[in-house]
């Protein structure tokens, strides 16, 4: 009921342990605190926080115009009703090194597990589109270790994610992944990989953990967990898949009531009332006061 039972620490701590496994953990993305809540119930490993998702969500193109109180209080209002370790998308950091330095703290404070920073610079864009605009080794590397010395709990997870593949080769890709790695990073996030080989280097040059993105649409085919453990990987982000089928979902729906005049044609697809409430605990809240459900759900469709 109300927010998690774990704290923030706690979250933290397990994000550490389950890395240290070496077992491949699945992290979708979270839409909105509720979908978190769907997703810790089909036990997935933890909930990914998506840049790109924050900003379509507020009608605006991936491009860096959110801002770090956008981000961190969103962020924070998903973080806060899971169990689940959530990492959020830091895109550029926000600004400067010493801005890097803040967005760390400002997200310690909201309750996230972990982040992660990329070598991009504003405008920035999607990883999977072409002619980014990259910054030099230096730059990445600054952010990246003013990022880990900012933070007060050391189970923090700080990822480095690099989207030089895009412009560069696989070689100085990893070049850039290892000093990253020298400069503080707990995790990598190789952007924009061409194949599952490519992953596979990544995973082999380095002995900290690496994340693939599955991101519908893009550069990288979309490879099941067994493939990406088989190369090395430790955790899978599907960022967008919950809003980009959700939206979908709408759109079936607005069809449906504009050209029948109803949308009953749509509601054995859509959650019942029933599970709807279920994912609120809504039952819960009688233990503060029985008033609140006495009432029984109607028995159609509610399974
Ligand atoms: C992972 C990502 O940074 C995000 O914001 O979710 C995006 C996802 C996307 O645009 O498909 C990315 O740059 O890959
Ligand atoms: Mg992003």
């Amino acid at each position: 009921m109300l927010y998690a039972q774990k704290t923030p620490a706690q979250k933290r701590l397990e994000l550490r342990k389950m890395l240290a496994s070496g077992d491949i953990k699945q992290f979708p993305g979270a839409y909105t605190p509720l979908s978190a809540r769907l997703i810790e119930e089909k036990k997935f490993d933890g909930v990914y926080i998506s840049g790109a998702v924050l900003a379509n969500e507020l009608g605006f193109p991936d491009v860096g115009l959110t801002t770090l109180s956008e981000v961190a209080q969103r962020a924070g209002q998903i973080a806060r009703v899971t169990n689940l370790p959530a990492i959020v998308d830091a895109d550029t950091g926000f600004g400067e090194p010493m801005n890097v330095a803040r967005t760390i703290q400002e997200f310690e404070e909201y309750g996230l597990a972990g982040c992660h920073i990329e070598d991009q610079f504003n405008p920035k864009r999607c990883g999977h589109l072409d002619n980014k605009n990259m910054v030099d080794l230096e730059t990445a590397t600054k952010r990246i270790r003013a990022a880990a010395e900012a933070r007060r709990d050391s189970n923090f997870l700080i990822m480095a994610r690099t989207d030089l593949r895009g412009i560069s080769s696989l070689e100085e890709t990893i070049d850039r992944i290892k000093a990253l790695v020298d400069a503080g990073a707990d995790a990598i996030f190789p952007e924009a990989m061409k194949d599952l080989s490519e992953f596979e280097a990544v995973c082999n040059a380095v002995d900290v953990p690496v994340l693939a993105n599955m991101t519908e649409f893009g550069k990288s085919e979309l490879f099941t967990k067994e493939q990406l453990a088989a190369v090395g990987i430790n955790m899978i982000i599907y960022p967008v898949t919950l809003l980009r089928s959700s939206l979908g979902a709408m759109e079936g729906v607005l069809d449906t009531i504009a050209s029948t005049g109803t949308q009953e044609g749509y509601v054995d697809k859509m959650l019942t009332r029933a599970r709807l409430y279920d994912l609120v605990d809504y039952e819960a809240y009688n233990q503060f006061d029985t008033g609140i459900f006495n009432f029984e759900v109607p028995d159609r469709f509610t399974s």
